[in-house]
């Protein structure tokens, strides 16, 4: 169970202190990324760290939080912040969640179980990638009793029966929200991983096509197509599995109603950066959007994602649920993008790197930290609660543009 007030991960580390335990992963956000690179071959610690092109929408992506201050108000007296916030109906525990990140085997032998434990024993939401690398029902299964997303590369319209198969499974695992993402249906051109001729499912192990491969449907279409199973031509299987799910092209705002029909619950699109999108949203009936720019994985010379959120929180806040991501590295980059008009941030590479480090140990200590540092950041700035009546811009100034 988690602690009800995150912050207080302070008194373990202290009270370890006294009887001289270190901590041996660190409290600083930007040295996981260094830790990781300590424990991870190079090839997957540049999949983890890699950017497409000169990198530039990911600089963006930093900088844009620093066009932001956090202003405090005094004699505030209140106790800490509630960090409870409302979704779709539901409430969340924190506004914090695991983003979904593909093939995490790559990371750790523990992939997948590791984290989405971790999740639930933090009670933060678990968000699970199409390219997992441990199956829809195993994840559910350590998720248990904890909060769980899925997350959808779409395979394109010929194969509409592998998508349905896929959000039955989701849905009967008790996955509760249908995350979209539509800016990957092509891999980015990603610098690090040419540069190491690296692709997450051309390797020799096959690791990042369980969902196929566990799939009724790609299982029974693979049979009839070579008359053999998926385990007797992996290569083949998983070269077929990933062009399924990145088929290149992109679907059209129409296709949206295909996922409807399979999908009863709360449908969010991952990966929108501009209003007119966000409209397109709300107008296809869509019931959230993450704005994301997939951490400048996919497209260089973007715009930071911090950037775009104001605009697109003010035309559509009041119609869909608003999720943040791409580039959050601690509390206060949380809290600004909740005052921006995001309920929920998902936090990307920094639990991949505490994944890394420390199965999952490493991404309880990430969440932990993030969320004790979210705590004390608002409570020191007289923000009682991340409610957006009272964490929105009023709390926050401007400082360059
Ligand atoms: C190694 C890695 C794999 C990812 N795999 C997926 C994925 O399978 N599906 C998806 O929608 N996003 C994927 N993402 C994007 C994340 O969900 C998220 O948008 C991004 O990491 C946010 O940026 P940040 O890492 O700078 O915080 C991946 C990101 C990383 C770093
Ligand atoms: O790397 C990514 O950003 C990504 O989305 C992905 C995930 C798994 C396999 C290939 C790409």
């Amino acid at each position: 169970m988690a602690a009800c007030h995150p912050h207080t991960y302070e008194n373990e580390i202290y009270a370890n202190g006294l009887k001289n335990i270190k901590p041996s992963i660190s409290f600083h956000p930007l040295e996981w990324e260094a830790q990781a690179k300590e424990v991870l071959p190079a090839d997957s610690f540049g999949y983890v760290w890699g950017s497409a092109g000169l990198r530039e929408t990911d600089d963006n992506n930093r900088a844009a939080f620093r066009k932001w201050a956090i202003l405090p108000s005094r004699l505030v007296k209140s106790g800490f912040p509630n960090l409870k916030t409302t979704l779709f109906g539901e409430e969340y525990n924190y506004p914090i969640a695991i983003a979904p990140v593909g093939v995490q085997r790559i990371f750790h032998p523990d992939a997948e179980i590791a984290a989405a434990t971790a999740a639930r024993k933090q009670a933060v939401t678990y968000t699970l990638s199409s390219a997992s690398s441990t199956s829809i029902e195993d994840v559910a299964k350590a998720n248990d009793s904890g909060s769980r997303w899925f997350q959808l590369y779409w395979p394109s319209n010929k194969h509409h029966d592998i998508t349905a198969s896929l959000l039955q499974r989701a849905k009967a695992a008790g996955y509760k929200v249908l995350v979209v993402t539509l800016d990957t249906y092509i891999l980015g051109w990603r610098p690090s991983d040419l540069c190491n001729a690296f692709n997450p499912f051309l390797r020799p192990d096959n690791i990042g096509v369980e969902l196929g491969f566990t799939d009724p449907v790609f299982r029974r279409q693979f049979r009839e197509r070579h008359h053999k199973e998926v385990e007797e031509d992996m290569g083949t299987a998983a070269a077929e599995w990933a062009r399924t799910i990145f088929p290149g092209t992109s679907h059209s705002w129409e296709d949206l109603q295909l996922l409807r029909k399979h999908w009863d619950g709360p449908i969010v699109l991952k990966g929108i950066q501009t209003v007119q999108d966000a409209q397109r949203a709300v107008k296809a009936g869509m019931q959230g959007i993450v704005v994301s720019n997939h951490g400048g994985r996919q497209q260089d010379g973007g715009i930071g994602s911090l950037d775009v959120l104001p605009e697109i929180a003010e035309a559509t806040k009041d119609k869909l649920e608003i999720i943040f991501d791409s580039g959050v590295r601690s509390g206060a980059d949380i809290a600004k993008a909740l005052a921006l008009g995001a309920k929920m941030i998902l936090i990307g590479r920094p639990y991949v790197y505490g994944l890394a480090i420390g199965g999952e140990a490493g991404v309880s200590h990430v969440l932990r930290s993030l969320l004790g540092d979210l705590e004390l950041t608002l409570h020191l700035a007289g923000i009682p609660s991340v409610s957006p009546e009272v964490l929105n811009d009023s709390v926050l100034r401007r400082i360059a543009s």
